[in-house]
């Protein structure tokens, strides 16, 4: 198991994980609110659609920044914190009525399976046992994306190439077809299957693992026939974590190629780089000491 994930984990950036421990009625009802919720009519939804990023819980177009980005993406989004859960509930949608009850007992196993998946990871990386728990995995959020049937599929993305600038995220992708990874210069397709998680290596492992672990570039196609929601929680340190390689994992052969940093310095550089990988990470980047 520990090698099946490394591997895969410095492959791919990606992996799909069955028999997770997640409750199967867990995953369809997590399924059916977040698809009744968008179904809800537009007035209903209204008053939690906002463009302040400063604003908890909300529902946006697009991306978080609608109005200066490139291109729109053929989705709309409802995105919330999960922790504390006692605090950020109050905020979350009222309606469907079984929502908050339904997504308060998914993100404690959607947490859970991610606490398992990092210790499997810092077993693997040769780390200490729980060396993920606490600040580096401190908050949870989640982000549904709702993809509706697009008319041209050739002319819009639910979700353009991206990398996740968290530590790692767990996917409900449901039944349908749209995320492809792109590995090698080549788009791959992550088939669904019923019931599995995909789970995504995301910035922080790859800096922590010194670029052992890879985060892959990913993005969600639309197709004209049916709509396509997604539940994506993401496991991300507290703001003021210092992130760096992982000491362990440096040595005089292994220089450390990333400088240690505030997670929220490099919060702000991802969303000022929005898509572009290469451009979000080269600020926390060492360049490579030459000796002639
Ligand atoms: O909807 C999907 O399949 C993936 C969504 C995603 O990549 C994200 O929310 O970061
Ligand atoms: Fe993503």
């Amino acid at each position: 198991m520990v090698e099946q994930i490394l591997k895969a984990s410095e492959e791919f950036g990606f992996f799909q994980v069955i028999n997770h421990g997640i409750p199967e009625n867990l995953m369809n009802q997590g399924m059916d609110v977040f698809k009744e919720f968008f179904e809800m009519p537009t007035e209903e939804k209204a008053m939690l659609y906002s463009e302040d990023p400063k604003k908890t819980c909300r529902l946006s177009t697009s991306s978080a920044n609608y109005d200066w980005e490139k291109n729109h993406l053929w989705r709309d989004n409802l995105r919330h914190p999960c922790h504390p859960l006692e605090e950020c509930i109050k905020d979350w949608p009222e309606k469907p009525i079984k929502y908050r009850e339904v997504v308060a007992t998914f993100s404690v196993e959607a947490k859970k399976l991610a606490s398992r998946i990092l210790e499997f990871i810092s077993e693997g990386l040769g780390l200490e046992s729980g060396y993920f728990r606490d600040k580096l995995s401190e908050e949870l959020s989640l982000v549904v994306n709702y993809y509706p049937p697009c008319p041209d599929p050739s002319l819009a993305l639910g979700f353009s190439k991206h990398c996740d600038p968290n530590l790692i995220t767990i996917l409900h992708q449901g039944d349908i077809y749209g995320l492809q990874v792109f590995k090698d210069g080549e788009w791959i397709g992550v088939e669904p299957l019923h019931n599995a998680i995909v789970v995504n290596i995301g910035n922080q492992l790859q800096i922590i693992s010194n670029n052992k672990l890879k985060s892959a570039e990913h993005r969600v196609v639309t197709n004209s026939k049916v709509s396509r929601t997604t539940a994506a929680f993401f496991i991300s340190p507290s703001d003021d974590t210092i992130i760096e390689p992982a000491k362990p994992l440096t040595d005089a052969c292994n220089s450390p190629l990333y400088r240690p940093f505030e997670y929220k310095e490099f919060l702000r550089t991802f969303f000022s780089n929005m898509g572009n990988n290469d451009l979000a990470l080269e600020p926390f980047k060492l360049q490579a000491k030459l000796s002639i």
